[in-house]
């Protein structure tokens, strides 16, 4: 089985949470796209649901199959935000951010009555960081961002190189406009420290750890998909 069956077979188990008449936040990614296909074949075939994307990556998608889609401010509360992740550890602690969506999937997830992740079994991890962690700063002062985030870090016990992400010749920038951080921490033991520190440091906009965020996490693996329940 490739990586692209697993993430069908997660996007495919969570297909099983989603209710007629259901307000959904749509989560971005690979896995994300593999739900949102699966999901049009279930508006084609008539479930009434209505979409609010995390980024316009999404929405061009779900425009592109014909899942109706909101806005978060005409729905401004959801019942469920199916999302990928990047990594995934016992208690449901996530890193996300890799496609750069964090800050609307965070915004939205938070919007939402519940979260449940997808993802294939080379996500789990037992210590959060091996995957760099996005953190969106603003473009103004970023330099003066990244050292403040150094500092903090340094007082946490982590260290490793922070850097700005890249597209092509140019630096990444956000749906919001915003550049990210990519912090190599190699591993994080305090995540809930850590993402209080980067929420204090102004010009951080978010930062990729999702915390008492998902009750369920579905992890597809070759054998098939198990559920990982957390206690929030
Ligand atoms: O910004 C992107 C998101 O957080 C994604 O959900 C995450 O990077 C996982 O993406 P994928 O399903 O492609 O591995």
């Amino acid at each position: 089985m490739d990586a692209r069956e697993m993430k069908i077979r997660a996007a495919a188990a969570a297909l099983s949470y989603v209710e007629d008449g259901m307000r959904l936040g749509i989560g971005t990614g690979s896995t994300a796209d593999e739900f949102v296909r699966l999901l049009a074949e279930r508006v084609a075939n008539g479930m009434s649901v209505v979409g609010v994307p995390t980024s316009e990556r999404t929405a061009r998608l779900c425009v592109e199959l014909d899942v109706p889609l909101m806005s978060l401010d005409e729905l401004p509360e959801l019942d469920l935000t199916i999302d990928g992740a990047d990594e995934v550890d016992g208690q449901l602690r996530l890193i996300k951010g890799g496609g750069g969506a964090l800050l609307r999937e965070k915004i939205v997830a938070s919007a939402s009555s519940r979260m449940i992740v997808i993802a294939d079994e080379t996500k789990v991890v037992e210590t959060l960081g091996a995957f760099k962690l996005p953190i969106e700063v603003n473009p103004f002062g970023m330099v003066a961002t990244r050292i403040a985030i150094e500092k903090l870090a340094a007082k946490l016990g982590l260290s490793g190189a922070i850097e700005p992400r890249r597209s092509g010749d140019g630096i990444f920038t956000t749906d919001g406009g915003h550049y990210i951080l990519d912090a190599s921490f190699g591993r994080i033991p305090d995540a809930e420290a850590l993402a209080s520190a980067l929420n204090a440091i102004p010009g951080v906009v978010e930062h990729g750890l999702f915390i008492n965020m998902a009750s369920i996490a579905i992890i597809a693996g070759p054998a098939g998909a198990r559920t990982l329940k957390a206690d929030n």
